[in-house]
């Protein structure tokens, strides 16, 4: 199962990247632009395959082109390295 970081090293790099700590939570956050609706539910879809594959899920909430993302790791109660992949992969998605 997934541990709790202790090495911040890469966190450290997501929150120069936009991604912000969740207040009141061990959580990270960042809220995504896009065009409009298409191009961010499709990067939502995107997303989602990719979570699916690690078995990994965000929670997000989408209103027209704007999706606000959170991630931690339920199992292990915070951020862990799952959250750190699942957070570089949706920024990876949404740049290309
Ligand atoms: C049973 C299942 O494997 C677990 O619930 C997985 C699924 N997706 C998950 N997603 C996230 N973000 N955190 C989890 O702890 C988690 N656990």
């Amino acid at each position: 199962m997934a541990v709790k970081l202790t090495d911040t090293t890469e966190l450290d790099a997501l929150l120069a990247d936009g991604w912000q700590k969740t207040d009141g939570r061990d959580a990270i956050e960042k809220e995504f632009t896009f065009a409009n609706f298409i191009e961010a539910f499709g990067w939502m879809t995107r997303c989602a395959i990719h979570a699916e594959k690690m078995n990994h899920h965000p929670e997000w909430f989408n209103v027209y082109k704007q999706v606000k993302v959170v991630l931690s790791t339920h199992d292990a109660g915070g951020v862990t390295d799952l959250d750190l992949k699942l957070a570089r992969k949706m920024d990876d998605l949404a740049t290309r």
